[in-house]
Parts: structure tokens; C-alpha cells; sequence
């Protein structure tokens, strides 16, 4: 069980309905390099929405382990993450893109679950919209690195980034005490481009600063996360950090989040162009294939999420 103190950060919260202007793009410059998380409102995503996934979901988590483990680690589809794989208090369940309906489909007739087609039309419906929104946000945070990176790179390097969602289910341990909290997703850092998280009110997501802090992501109503993934780090040549983050849980609170990741096609060459690199720095990681990374992650972790010692730097640095 974990007890530090902990401190709220302030993260630039943009309007992505509307174009940025220089004020708001030079905090998501900060923002990206500081601390790799930043928020979105005005972004389609009603709450609606999101109540309409929690219901359906909750009914698909709450079936008995034994039938959710036909989708689990050893099935045919493993689009379930069981509890005691990335924590004892966290279950998942994943919706692949770009056809996200198909994906929800698949997995909720396997489970025989009772609105197969709402599951799957609303799955839709998020993919969908969060496709449209990893698009522009992606256009943001190149834009935040001068105007010239969103023309020149977003077509030849972003335009085949594939999305996938993560369903995530959190129960904390009866046992825990009224102060105490608990580890429901370790730490980490993702492997994508750009993760979008919808969080619940209830909170719990936490990213630690460069000097090693655990600071509170409050949730605010209507406010997406956004975060940069590994590949997005090092095609940035580190202009933009991936931040190691985790979920603490709560006396008695169960957490609901939606995790959206926005990655490069499997076959895709990470390499930071030298105009991103810049003449003035040196090249920090050397070229590598997008899916050797993510096997490189999956081999080391022995289906854990975190693990220090194994990430891009260490997968692609040049000493
Ligand atoms: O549940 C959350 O808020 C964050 C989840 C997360 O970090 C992840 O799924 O990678
Ligand atoms: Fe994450």
C-alpha cells in the first residue's frame, strides 16, 4: 500500500474546437516537454456517451471471471486483461480499431453479454470520435513544435496511426484503510503516440515529475486527457516527454476509464527528422521498427505493465 504526499499540478486545458492561438500553443509546447500530459475540452465526447459505455460495460465486467476469461490472456481473441496481470485490482478489456464495432462484436458474443449490438454500436460511435480527435490533437502537439512540423510531417509520418481502446475496470481491496491507497495500474509509461484517457470523477491518475513526485491529474467534467507515448518521445528526439504515470485507488471508490491509443502502424520506421532533431542537438535514439519496440516491451514485462529498465531509451538510445 502506498503513502506519499501527493500535489496537484496545473495542466494547459485547450479548447480544440476552435484554432489555438500562440498563447495557447506555447503552453502545450510546455506543457508536452514538461510533463507530457495536457487536457482537451469542447471535444464531442458528451457525457451521455460515456454513461451509455459505463453501463454497458459494467454489465460485461461484472460477469463471473470464468466467462470472462474465454477472452482472456490464452483465448483466441485475448481482448481481456484479468485481474493480477497488471494489478490485483484492475481488469481490462480491449476494442481494436479501425473497426471498432466488429472489435466490441466479437468480444461481447463470445461472452454471450445481453446488448451485443448497443455494445457494439456505441463502440462505434467512441471509436469513431476518437479517431477524428487523436487526428487533431496530434496536429496540435506537431504544431507546438513551430508551425511548418504540422504541413511538413503530419501526412508523410501520422497518416496511418491506427487506434486502439482500453475499457478499464477498477476494485480496490476491502481491506484498505481510510487513508491508505493502492496501486491500481503500476507505473508506466505508454507506448504510443498519443493516449486520450477519459476519466471518471473519481480521480487517481497520477504522473511523476522529472525530480520523481507523484502528482494528482484532477478530473475535471467535460476535460479529456491527452499524453505522449514512447514512439511520439522518440520521433520527438525527446522534445516531448513520455511520462511514467500509474492510478492509485481509494477506500471503498471503484474507478471507470476509458484509455484511447493513438500508434503507428506495426511496420513503420521511427526515426526524428533531422529538422525535429535540430542542427544545434544531437540524435538521441536510433532508427527502429515500431512493432520490434512493442515486442521488445511485451518480452521483458511477462504481461506487467511497468518495469524501469525497459524503456525506449533503453530499447533505441544512442549512448
Ligand atoms: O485509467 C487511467 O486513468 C489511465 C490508464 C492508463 O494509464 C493506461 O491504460 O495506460
Ligand atoms: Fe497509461
Amino acid at each position: 500500500m502506498i503513502s506519499e504526499s501527493q500535489t496537484n499540478i496545473k495542466l494547459p486545458s485547450l479548447d480544440i474546437s476552435k484554432p489555438l492561438d500562440s498563447c495557447s500553443l506555447s503552453s502545450l509546447t510546455a506543457a508536452c516537454s514538461e510533463w507530457g500530459f495536457f487536457q482537451i475540452t469542447n471535444h464531442g465526447i458528451s457525457k451521455e456517451l460515456y454513461d451509455k459505455i459505463l453501463s454497458l460495460s459494467k454489465d460485461l465486467f461484472s460477469l463471473p471471471s470464468e466467462t470472462k476469461l474465454k477472452l482472456g490472456p490464452f483465448s483466441s481473441l485475448k481482448t481481456y486483461t484479468p485481474h493480477f496481470i497488471a494489478s490485483p485490482f484492475f481488469e481490462s478489456l480491449r476494442v481494436s480499431g479501425p473497426d471498432f464495432a466488429a472489435s466490441a462484436q466479437d468480444s461481447a458474443e463470445v461472452l454471450s453479454a445481453p446488448n451485443i449490438s448497443e455494445f457494439s454500436e456505441i463502440l462505434h460511435e467512441y471509436g469513431r470520435k476518437m479517431t477524428e480527435i487523436s487526428k487533431e490533437v496530434l496536429k496540435l502537439v506537431l504544431m507546438s513544435l513551430g508551425a511548418e512540423f504540422e504541413m511538413k510531417y503530419y501526412n508523410s509520418e501520422f497518416s496511418n496511426c491506427q487506434g486502439y481502446l482500453r475499457i478499464n475496470n477498477y476494485a480496490p481491496p476491502e481491506s484498505l484503510e481510510e487513508e491508505e491507497e493502492a496501486e491500481g495500474l503500476g507505473m508506466h509509461t505508454d507506448m504510443s503516440c498519443i493516449t486520450i484517457v477519459y476519466q471518471d470523477e473519481v480521480g487517481g491518475l497520477q504522473v511523476k515529475s522529472r525530480e520523481g513526485k507523484w502528482m494528482d491529474i484532477v478530473p475535471c467534467e467535460g476535460t479529456l486527457v491527452v499524453n505522449i507515448g514512447d514512439v511520439l518521445q522518440a520521433w520527438s528526439n525527446d522534445k516531448f516527454r513520455s511520462s511514467e504515470h500509474r492510478v492509485v485507488l481509494r477506500k471503498l471508490v471503484n474507478r471507470f476509464s476509458l484509455a484511447f491509443f493513438w500508434c503507428f502502424e506495426d511496420e513503420k520506421i521511427i526515426l526524428a527528422p533531422d529538422e525535429v532533431v535540430g542542427r544545434e542537438n544531437s540524435r538521441i535514439y536510433k532508427p527502429f521498427v515500431c512493432s520490434d519496440y512493442l515486442k521488445f516491451r511485451e518480452n521483458n514485462e511477462k504481461g506487467k505493465f511497468e518495469k524501469v529498465g525497459f524503456t525506449v531509451k533503453d530499447f533505441a538510445g544512442i549512448e
